[in-house]
């Protein structure tokens, strides 16, 4: 560890900006190292993103020294890189409760803090925010300022682009950062980022001109310099891209380096009309180990600063992992096989897919619609795009879905990483609204495999079927099944039984012979489950003697397996991690329906509302999808269903 505090502390004396206002501009550097050390030490106790914000600490302080927060908007892209500007907004002392459940968010939200004017985690919305809020205030005569801080990842989303181009030709009072560490969760790609790499390796010359404008502002040598400036921009140095943008374009200049920032912000806080600062910041400063790796230290776990990250333990093999070696195998095997990532090499287990096939291999940046859209024009040409994206990152994509891939019933293939809760990201996160959103596209099949093992055989379905296919599976592993080699691929559209109910009584029976408690209550259950709930759903079955059916597909549905479970069964329970609201469970109901089978039905599944973060397996229990849960919710049901025949009856006696 490099970093080490001598002074008298000042962090603890700032509770609000204001605080930090008070403070002479020499005194901030010392903010810096004791708020860099405190950042690296509660990550450490937490986990959390930590690369990001060692790389924000001096544009959080320069920010919230400089402009007038939080009556002047901050808005930070994607919201990774913001826990020195919570700390430095009263939130210091809840960072021990960093992304657990009920403590801090791990990103910027308009309901945790005044200060946080724009709740974010998704990326590229900055420019789009700020803009809005910048327009707001010219339209309410209000002197407020928008500012929107992104980075060179983020940069590549095409939202970016196009507030961009809205906010060049409205003269917005807007300032956008772009906080350019020249990496994204991976290393930068694309076109844009050699730009700025060019634009950096060229910057000497701006950064002097923009040194020489703070420093020597008021003096004659200023004006010298701005002429030179406007000399050297109009003959010597083409316009920037920003500049063509209609952007007043300053930098780059170096983002760790307080006696800059300050003065840029202060100049730039008093010009009217859109303004790009360019600054150049490193990923992990200040902490070796993750300026020498800012990737494992994106989004670490607990970890010892004093000995850094360890090797993970041999444990369970995470989905993500059955991925990653499926797509090697099955690219192996057949050469048609292109697999795409939008900025999540990492995240979506495919290091190895482009280490041993990079000329089949495509990060196209934060860039899911063009990601859908260009998997699309591979397979138009015969290609078998394997487009490897969250869940709840296909969101952005989901036209591109509709129009691009289904309408043309091309075979591109959706392998859905991060499906349902994710835990301590939250509800930003979640992939919660796939099944609901993805099964109501037709031609568009959703596969919902229940363990590993089952994983690996629904890609290989998936991707033997001949139209376009998603595989959805969660973060982390399942029931621990081992996975069997080979690219077998099971049966289309057919679930399979995976439990029959001991009782011989039949779906209308009254027994009351059996001490099961359904029994005693008379009414016999199926259990339909989609995904990994099945393990939850078999340990239920066993408390109330439930047939269960591992369905596999939430489209197309087995309807065989939905009638089979009506007929023998007087109430069918629909179980899965994913919103009920128009879910797996809905389409059961509709195929009930469409069958002519009426039985009462019991959707166990998300609710309809946003759920927090915290420890992914507590929010399952807290919203009744485990084991426990998943049996009492079916008790519960058949009690209430009981009572309400029992009334029905007596009130025909009595009438
Ligand atoms: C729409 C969307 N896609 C993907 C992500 C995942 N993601 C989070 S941070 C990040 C990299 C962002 O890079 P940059 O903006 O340069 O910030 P840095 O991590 O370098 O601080 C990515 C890909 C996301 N949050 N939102
Ligand atoms: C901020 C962001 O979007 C990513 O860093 C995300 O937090 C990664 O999530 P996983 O840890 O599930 O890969
Ligand atoms: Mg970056």
């Amino acid at each position: 560890m490099t970093l080490t505090v001598t002074s008298t502390p000042l962090l603890d004396t700032i509770s609000s900006p204001a605080d930090l206002r008070q403070l002479r501009p020499d005194q901030l550097e010392q903010v810096a190292r004791e708020l860099r050390q405190d950042l690296l030490g509660q990550v450490s106790r937490t986990g959390g993103h930590l690369s990001s914000n060692l790389g924000t600490v001096e544009l959080s302080i320069a920010l919230h020294y400089v402009y007038n927060t939080p009556q002047d908007r901050l808005v930070w892209d994607v919201g990774h890189q913001t826990y020195p500007h919570k700390m430095l907004t009263g939130r210091r002392s809840r960072m021990p409760t960093l992304r657990q459940l009920g403590g801090l968010s791990g990103f910027p939200r308009r309901d945790e803090s005044e200060f946080d004017a724009f709740g974010t985690a998704h990326s590229s919305t900055s420019i789009s925010a700020a803009l809005g809020m910048a327009m707001a205030a010219r339209i309410k005569g209000e002197s407020r300022r928008a500012v929107a801080i992104i980075g060179d990842g983020a940069l590549t989303g095409g939202m970016a682009f196009e507030a961009l181009n809205h906010a060049g030709d409205t003269h917005a009072n807007l300032l956008v950062i772009l906080n350019d560490n020249d990496m994204s969760i991976s290393p930068p790609v694309g076109a844009l980022n050699k730009y700025l790499a060019r634009l950096m390796s060229g910057g000497f010359y701006s950064a002097a001109r923009e040194g020489a404008k703070s420093v020597l502002k008021h003096t004659p040598l200023y004006e010298l310099a701005r002429r030179f400036e406007e000399h050297a921009k109009g003959m010597v140095v083409p316009g920037t891209i920003f500049e063509e943008f209609g952007f007043n374009y300053v930098g780059p200049i170096d983002g760790h380096d307080l006696d800059a920032l300050i003065p840029t912000l202060q100049n730039l806080r008093e010009r009217s009309g859109p303004q790009f600062l360019h600054i150049i910041t490193r990923k992990g400063k200040g902490y070796d180990l993750a300026e020498a790796d800012p990737i494992a230290y994106h989004g670490p776990g607990k970890f010892d600063p004093a000995v850094g990250l360890q090797p993970a333990k041999a444990g369970a093999q995470t989905f993500t992992q059955v991925f990653g070696q499926w797509l090697c195998d099955m690219a192996a095997a057949d050469e048609r096989l292109v697999g795409i990532t939008p900025a999540m090499r990492e995240g979506s287990g495919m290091v190895e897919f482009e280490r041993r096939f990079p000329q089949r291999y495509a990060d196209v940046g934060i860039a899911e619609q063009h990601a859908v859209t260009y998997a699309a024009g591979l397979a138009c040409e015969g290609l078998k795009p394997v487009l490897a994206i969250y869940s709840t990152f296909l969101q952005r994509g989901y036209d591109q879905v509709i129009h691009d891939v289904a309408i043309q019933n091309l075979p591109v293939m959706f392998a859905l990483d991060r499906a349902g809760l994710v835990g301590a990201d939250g509800a930003t996160h979640a992939g919660n609204y796939d099944i609901a959103y993805l099964r109501c596209v037709p031609n568009l099949a959703v596969l919902v495999p229940a363990d590993e093992n089952e994983c690996r055989q629904l890609l290989s379905t998936a991707f033997a079927h001949n139209g376009p296919a998603a595989v959805r599976y969660p973060r982390g592993s399942g029931a621990g099944v081992a996975v069997l080699p080979g690219l077998a691929t099971l049966p289309w559209g057919r679930a399979e039984r995976r439990r029959k109910r001991t009782s011989t009584s039949t779906s209308t029976s009254t027994s009351t012979h059996s001490s099961r408690a359904d029994e005693a209550l008379g009414l016999s259950v199926a259990v339909l489950a989609f995904g990994p709930l099945l393990y939850a759903a078999l340990e239920a079955a066993e408390g109330v003697d439930a047939s269960v059916w591992n369905m596999r597909f939430a489209k197309p549905l087995d309807v065989e397996a939905v009638r089979q479970a009506a007929l023998e069964h007087d109430l069918i329970v629909t179980v899965e991690e994913g919103a009920v609201a128009g879910g797996a469970g809905s389409a059961v109901a509709e195929a009930l329906s469409q069958l002519g089978l009426t039985r009462p039905l019991l959707h166990l599944g998300l609710p309809d509302q946003f759920i927090e973060h915290g420890e992914r397996g507590a929010l399952l229990s807290a919203c009744g999808l485990d084991a426990a849960g998943i049996q009492s919710a079916i008790s519960d049901f058949i009690r209430r269903a009981t009572l309400a025949a029992a009334s029905k009856t007596s009130r025909e006696t009595s009438a």
